[in-house]
């Protein structure tokens, strides 16, 4: 499958697994595709990109949820391999007992979380479809994640997030709909302790967000969010290219 891969020039990626992306989008795999990529500007970005989505595996579980992510073609791009690495070593390196995810999908950013956090550790994920809720709670289960380690909360996360602690929370996952970014990035900072991390998925946006040509909604709103991450005085941000971009920010 040819697709784009990360900024730096013309060249070919071919990945064999699962599609990602919108017209500019990367090739993305399940963790199990074999990987070829020729970087035509010589920069080798694009087989460097690849080889680190690669680098950590995804397992069955994670791999099933990736599937039926597919099947039920979600209007938003599920948590890529790269990105869902990186959340799992915060959630280690944050020894995370509370966690906050918003836009449960089938399961796979839950899976990565959960499989850094402690044993004892409880994830909230929130999300407005019940009946995609019950398919990832289903896989959850099957990946023998017990009941009492996940809080799955079926609403509007403008709904609910307004009902969680101040402060409680040791890492916060926005994700879903990007509509809901400015609010869950806004709630995020309420609800973190300090030095909690703030994680916002998908924040270059297909590639969109580096490019000042592209000045759709949904792009400049994209790169609203990680401007006010950056700036804001509360976090220590940064922005990894992992997956579709991952902002940060630690809770000062
Ligand atoms: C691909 S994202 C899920 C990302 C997820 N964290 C993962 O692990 O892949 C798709 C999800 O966003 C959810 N969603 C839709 N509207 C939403 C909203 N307003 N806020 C948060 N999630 C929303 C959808 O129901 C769907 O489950």
């Amino acid at each position: 499958m040819p697709a784009a891969g990360p900024p730096g020039g013309a060249r070919e990626v071919t990945i064999t697994g699962e599609r990602f992306g919108g017209p500019e989008g990367r090739g993305r795999t399940g963790g199990r595709g074999s990987a070829t990529a020729t970087g035509t500007d010589g920069s080798g970005r694009a087989l460097t990109w690849t080889y680190c989505e690669e680098f950590v595996p995804e397992d069955e579980h994670q791999l099933r949820a990736r599937e039926l992510a597919l099947e039920l073609e979600l209007d938003r791009p599920a948590i890529l391999p790269g990105t869902g690495s990186v959340l799992r070593v915060l959630a280690a390196a944050l020894q995370a007992r509370s966690v906050v995810e918003i836009g449960t999908g089938t399961g796979i950013g839950a899976l990565w979380l959960l499989g850094g956090m402690p044993d004892d550790g409880v994830l909230t994920t929130i999300d407005p479809d019940v009946a995609l809720q019950r398919a990832a709670k289903q896989i959850l289960s099957g990946a023998g994640v017990r009941p009492a380690r996940l809080r799955a909360i079926a609403g509007r996360p403008a709904d609910v997030l307004p009902r969680l602690a101040d402060g409680a929370y040791d890492l916060v996952l926005v994700s879903g709909d990007v509509h809901g970014y400015p609010q869950g990035v806004e709630e995020g900072l309420r609800l973190l302790r300090p030095g909690g991390v703030l994680a916002v998925d998908a924040a270059l946006g297909h590639d969109r967000v580096a490019n000042p040509a592209r000045r759709d909604e949904v792009t400049t709103l994209l790169r609203d969010v990680g401007r006010a991450v950056r700036d804001d005085e509360r976090l220590v941000p940064a922005l990894l290219p992992s997956g579709d971009g991952l902002l940060l920010g630690v809770r000062r």
